[in-house]
């Protein structure tokens, strides 16, 4: 906290190929993950793995451009020690972002699906990174999930879709984290499909679980990067440089969207720090 001004409000995880969120932020100080005791390494092309502070409309934020995931061999702790040391910054509300495979017939590539609920599959069978020792500051035991995805702010943001006159790009739905880092057979996407599930991505459950643990707001969006295959007649396949693509193709109707989101959402700043 010495080595820069800001305090932030506001944490931004970008997701893959989303990076670019963090150049919106204003008189920024960046520090490289390599340079932060106990951060991780970003690993995955497209995570550049720097934390940037700066401000955004007004507000004080703090942007990691470069996540971590399971399959990176990271512990579940590790992944989401960000999300810990945020709260310890006095952060209130935090942005989840990620790339994602859509299974929903009316989600088409380069759509952006405002996350209403996810379906965390490695956390349903024990790999959840609250286990372990509850650490009473952060929050309780047996913290609930339910509304962990702000309903104000998803009413706000397709609001601001309106305005933006892109709101047919948007839409509402349920994301479910699988482990990676294989992409899904097609037996695996159509499970998933029966189950309800509107795009599939390998990461943000964590973050969000460990996260409204220690009682932060969640925004959380995905951007549709390609369609998931269903069907043994079809042909296409998903590669990660299809997925960076699509990011760049989208990134400035998502650094409009969360702009404005930021601009106009209400800060409580009252919310104290978890420790
Ligand atoms: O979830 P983010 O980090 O956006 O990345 C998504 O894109 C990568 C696959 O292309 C996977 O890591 C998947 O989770
Ligand atoms: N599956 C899992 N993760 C992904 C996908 C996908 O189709 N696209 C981007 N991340």
């Amino acid at each position: 906290m010495s080595q820069t001004k800001h305090r932030p409000q506001v944490a931004i995880i970008c997701g893959s190929g989303l990076g670019m969120l963090a150049d919106t932020l204003k008189c920024q100080d960046s520090f490289a993950y390599s340079d932060i005791p106990g951060f991780p390494q970003s690993t995955v092309q497209g995570h550049a793995g720097r934390l940037v502070f700066g401000e955004l409309k007004g507000k004080s934020c703090v942007c990691m451009q470069g996540r971590f995931h399971m399959y990176e061999g990271h512990s579940l702790l590790k992944t989401t020690f960000p999300v810990r040391v945020f709260k310890l910054l006095g952060v209130e509300t935090l942005f989840v972002t990620n790339a994602a495979g859509s299974l929903a017939d009316g989600l088409q590539p380069g759509d952006i699906m405002i996350i209403k609920d996810h379906v965390n599959f490695p956390g349903l069978v024990g790999l959840n990174p609250l286990c372990g020792p509850n650490d009473d500051k952060f929050g309780p035991r047996f913290p609930a999930m339910s509304g962990c995805y702000d309903k104000n702010l998803r009413c706000l943001a397709m609001e601001i879709a309106k305005q933006l006159g892109v709101a047919g790009l948007m839409q509402e739905g349920v994301y479910a984290m699988v482990g990676g880092p294989n992409f899904e057979t097609i037996a695996e996407a159509r499970l998933l499909h029966r189950l309800g599930v509107d795009a599939v991505g390998m990461s943000t459950a964590p973050e969000v679980v460990v996260a409204t643990h220690c009682g932060l707001r969640v925004f959380g969006l995905s951007l549709i990067t390609n369609k998931v295959v269903k069907s043994y007649e079809d042909l296409d396949s998903v590669n990660h440089e299809g997925v960076l693509e699509v990011g760049r193709l989208r990134s400035h109707t998502v650094q409009q969207l969360v702009t404005e989101l930021i601009g106009r959402m209400e800060i409580n700043n009252n919310t104290n720090n978890a420790a």
